[in-house]
């Protein structure tokens, strides 16, 4: 079996090795004839995979490692008899810790304290539902927005859309795109939303570039509108808008989801579907791949407060080590992808033990999602 992966999957040789031969490929560049004698295709985002991609090659299961299939037209897929898999929330716990390393940098920065504000959630799923526990485990108040989860649960917690736009103080995004249909996300951040957004709110996009309207965006802060926004994705991608880049608080290459243990575990996922489509199930341990975190034991003393988790949350992970990058080379040919595929390896907060002699430190640690030894 010829199996065609993405360069940028950790563990793809490792992992897709013992089920076939492995030939690995830039994303962007994958057409038809480098597809040609190949049986299994393995991408990430960047790929296109339609009918143009697909018709006439012998392709008979595609995996993504991503949690967003909107680059998948997994209806064809269905139609040809081709096998699919996503990665399902194969990196939410990475995007939950870079929406709290941004959060933390900015309460610093404009010396506000985090647990004042109110966060809506628009798109409570795999990313928005760590996301809100979290926050919840701080004693933050959220607001919950999902109307496929409203109507499938018919539940009360969900509210309308406008509703955490005039009560939010910071607004989180963490829906699918989906370009037409009742649950539509392209542009759901448009001009009228941004009107609607009082002075001194924030904005997080780490959904898909096009779930705000990025012309919209930039119209807004050229003329005035007091918002901190903070950027993961773009629209488009990889050639931003290069004035909206200037203009935002924070803003990165599309990495939100870039942990290791991230990208990791979207390679596993679609190895094991891959093992059971083929008829041969297998099953591996993320905890066997990954090495050992840089720093990975520390001691913390007494009690836990805001600007205290701040450090130790950037001891793991500290978001400007990402927007400087880009500022510097954005609009330069190639390397909005070149941040991405050399990307410096990024742990998770499991991957600290933090060593606590505090029990309510602890408890509050480990509902965060360090890994925490009570002395
Ligand atoms: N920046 C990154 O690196 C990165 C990483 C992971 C995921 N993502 C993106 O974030 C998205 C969310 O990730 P996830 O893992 O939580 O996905 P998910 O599928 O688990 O959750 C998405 C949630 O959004 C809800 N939703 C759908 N339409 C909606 C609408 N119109 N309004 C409000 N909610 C709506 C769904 O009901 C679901 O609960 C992915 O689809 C992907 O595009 C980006
Ligand atoms: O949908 C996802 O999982 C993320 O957006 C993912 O991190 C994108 O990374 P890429 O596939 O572009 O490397």
């Amino acid at each position: 079996m010829k199996i065609l992966a993405d360069e940028n999957m950790p563990y793809a040789r490792e992992l897709f090795g013992q089920l076939g031969e492995v030939t690995l490929v830039a994303g962007r560049q994958l057409n038809t004839e480098r597809l040609a004698d190949a049986d299994v295709l393995m991408v990430r985002s960047v790929t296109k995979v339609n009918g143009e991609l697909l018709s006439g090659s012998q392709i008979r299961f595609v995996g993504t490692a991503t949690a967003g299939t909107d680059h998948v037209d997994d209806i064809w897929l269905k139609q040809h008899g081709i096998g699919f898999s996503g990665a399902p929330g194969c990196n939410a716990i990475a995007v939950v810790e870079y929406v709290f390393s941004s959060l933390l940098m900015l309460a610093e920065r404009d010396g506000f304290q985090l647990r004042d504000k109110t966060v809506g959630i628009v798109g409570v799923g795999n990313v928005g539902s760590r996301l809100n526990n979290r926050l919840k485990a701080l004693g933050i108040k959220t607001l919950l927005c999902d109307p496929p989860r409203a109507r499938k649960e018919k539940s009360a917690e969900f509210l309308p859309l406008e509703t955490l736009v005039q009560q939010a103080d910071i607004l989180t995004f963490h829906t699918p795109l989906h370009k037409d249909g009742e649950d539509k996300t392209f542009h759901m951040v448009n001009e009228s939303v941004l009107a609607a957004m009082a002075p001194g709110r924030i904005l997080i996009n780490a959904s898909r570039g096009a779930v705000v309207d990025n012309i919209a965006l930039l119209r807004a802060l050229e003329k005035g509108k007091q918002l901190s926004t903070i950027l993961d994705v773009w629209e488009p991608e990889p050639d931003l808008l290069l004035p909206l880049l200037a203009r935002v608080d924070i803003g990165t290459p599309h990495i939100a989801g870039y942990s290791l243990e991230g990208k990791a575990r979207g390679t596993t996922q679609i190895y094991h579907a891959l093992s059971e489509y083929i008829g041969q199930p297998k099953s591996i341990e993320l905890s066997s791949l990954l090495p050992q975190a840089e720093f990975n034991h520390i001691t913390f003393n007494g009690e836990l407060d805001e600007h205290r988790l701040k450090r130790l949350v950037h001891l793991v992970y500290d978001v400007r080590r990402d927007d400087a990058p880009l500022r510097k080379v954005a609009g330069q040919r190639g390397e909005f992808d070149r941040l991405r595929k050399e990307y410096v390896e990024r742990r998770e907060w499991s991957s600290l033990i933090v060593e606590c002699d505090n029990v309510d430190t602890a408890t509050q640690l480990q509902q965060l999602g360090f890994s925490v030894r009570y002395r």
